[in-house]
């Protein structure tokens, strides 16, 4: 388990411009070491904003799109075209201005795709396995008011599935009900996690999550009750904040 890194912006745009600047100076780096960077993105109000900035500054960026390759921590099972698609959303304000070739944009797949949640979390089990190569490069996730992450909500069954990439999620207590989610095990492998967290409402979910995290002492929380400590970055992970999510630590 690396020690997380805290970073404090003063809102959420300043959040979203900063974990923008390092994703693509990680992805150059990562290409100019000879690697292809996988990435996982997140859902949700922060992903929009860091999406939009990730198009605004990717010109001044030295990145070959065609060698980047792009899956989701999470996924809504809704119709294609529905706006509460995370996929959707991430095409739209980030991936089809940088130019991310489509066979390289691994989407969930939709209640058009497969006939159950099941089998789209089967589905994207196996794209992963077939074409996930080594791991992420780096794993993006929002923070629910409840601690969530992903689809990994506190109490759920989804919580204690192992020796699986993703799961199929019922009764999500965030609408909609249906998701497909990647595992505690499948979002572990990365090189970089990063958590994306803003707002005064998440304020108390970052506290619950770096209890007994930071060197300050106390005990680590249950991933039953605070779904974030089961995620951990492999060589770093990060926290950027805004003031009003670190407004409790
Ligand atoms: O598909 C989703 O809903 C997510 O991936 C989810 O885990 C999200 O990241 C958090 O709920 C934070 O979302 P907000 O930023 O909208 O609160």
């Amino acid at each position: 388990m690396t020690t997380p890194r805290i970073e404090v912006h003063d809102d959420d745009q300043a959040l979203a411009t900063a974990v923008a600047g390092e994703l693509l100076t990680r992805l150059a780096d990562a290409q100019a070491a000879g690697r292809v960077p996988h990435i996982a993105l997140t859902g949700g109000t922060i992903a929009e904003v860091v999406h939009r900035e990730l198009a605004r500054l990717a010109p001044g960026a030295e990145i070959d799109w065609t060698r980047v390759e792009v899956w989701w921590g999470d996924e809504r099972y809704v119709e294609p075209g529905s706006p509460d698609r995370n996929a959707g959303q991430a095409r739209e304000a980030f991936l089809a201005a940088v130019g991310v070739p489509d066979a390289h944009v691994h989407e969930v797949p939709t209640t058009t795709d497969c006939a159950s949640v099941e089998e789209a979390a089967t589905a994207y089990a196996e794209a992963l396995r077939e074409h996930g190569g080594a791991g992420f490069e780096v794993v993006m996730l929002g923070l629910g008011p409840d601690a969530h992450v992903a689809s990994l909500f506190p109490g759920h069954p989804a919580l204690d599935v192992r020796d699986a990439l993703t799961v199929a999620v019922h009764d999500s207590p965030k609408p909609p009900p249906e998701r497909v989610s990647l595992t505690f095990e499948a979002l572990n492998r990365n090189r970089a996690l990063w958590f994306l967290v803003s707002g005064e409402g998440k304020a108390e979910a970052v506290a619950r999550a770096l209890a007994g995290r930071t060197g300050a002492g106390g005990d680590v929380a249950d991933v039953h009750d605070v779904p974030a400590v089961g995620v951990t970055g492999g060589e770093e992970t990060i926290w950027f904040l805004d003031r009003a999510s670190a407004s409790r630590l």
